[in-house]
């Protein structure tokens, strides 16, 4: 996504040694990764690998059973709520399906974050809201619909706006193309390229779509049988020479990978 990613960048989150099983499933196996200051990185694997379970250990929504994760050096397994709430204002996200709340219009959605913690007026916020959906392409006149009279490509525009309005440092997309057409995907792509650029954050996403990893990634990460198999720049990822990566990129049903032994260690 920016044209040098060999330029050596500080890791914003190191994460060391992660673990996470439900019951007798092991999901997380000793996850190695680090996250570079103002990169983009996207975490590639198969369905149930546990990419979405990485995100929440980071995010504090789920706890890691060992090991490390810290963001700007601060410890976040077994981190108090407190350390927890501060390092969140460092985070928006924008999750599958945009996940607004349909009783809220557009701007209340937009600035509910900045609502919730910051003290700012309501029309401080609604002119916050209104600003951060132009970066996203939107008129003002949307900021008055309600999220059911948008388009599902405008609505995960306007999670876009809500994961960024209050400028945070590090940004996590999961799956951010699920669900439209190749165009609106683009479009939502070069947005989150863009946002991701304006506010100079690091971001980390996850997703199955080869279009989106190769747009706006800087750096690829494979996640399979609980750890990071291959990690490297993106314009490396049809020459990796790692066999999971090959067969992922290429969408082959034969090779290292057995379908449905995502979270099983091969
Ligand atoms: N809260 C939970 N309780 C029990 N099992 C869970 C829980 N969350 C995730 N899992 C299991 O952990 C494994 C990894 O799930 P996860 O959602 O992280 O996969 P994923 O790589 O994001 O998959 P996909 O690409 O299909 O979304 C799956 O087997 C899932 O069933």
């Amino acid at each position: 996504m920016t044209p040098d990613t060999s330029a050596p960048s500080s890791p914003k989150i190191v994460i060391r040694g992660l673990t996470k099983s439900f019951g007798s499933k092991k999901v997380l196996q000793g996850l190695d990764l680090d996250v570079p200051a103002g990169r983009s990185l996207v975490v590639i694997g198969g369905s149930g690998t546990g990419k979405s379970v990485l995100i929440k250990c980071i995010l504090g929504l789920l706890t890691a059973d060992s090991g490390s994760i810290k963001v700007d050096g601060i410890e976040v397994v077994g981190a108090s709520r407190e350390t927890m709430d501060a390092l969140r204002t460092k985070f928006g996200m924008l999750f599958q399906g945009a996940a607004l709340f349909d009783s809220l219009p557009v701007w209340e959605n937009v600035a509910f974050g900045l609502l919730a913690t910051r003290r700012i007026d309501r029309r401080e916020a609604r002119e916050r809201a209104v600003r951060t959906l132009a970066m996203v392409g939107l008129g003002p006149e949307v900021a008055d619909l309600m999220p059911a009279e948008l388009s599902g490509g405008m609505q995960k525009r306007v999670g876009l706006a809500r994961a960024i309005a209050h400028e945070p440092e590090i940004l996590f997309f999961d799956e951010p193309t699920t669900g439209l057409d190749p165009i609106m995907a683009d479009v939502i792509n070069d947005l989150i390229v863009r946002c991701v650029r304006q506010l100079g954050a690091t971001a980390l996403s996850i997703t199955h779509d080869m279009q989106s990893v190769r747009k706006i990634a800087d750096r690829v990460a494979m996640l399979h049988g609980g750890r990071i198999v291959w990690e490297g720049p993106v314009e490396q990822i049809d020459d990796s020479g790692n066999p999971f990566v090959d067969q992922f990129i290429h969408g082959r049903a034969e090779g290292p990978i057995r379908v449905g032994e995502g979270s099983i260690q091969s």
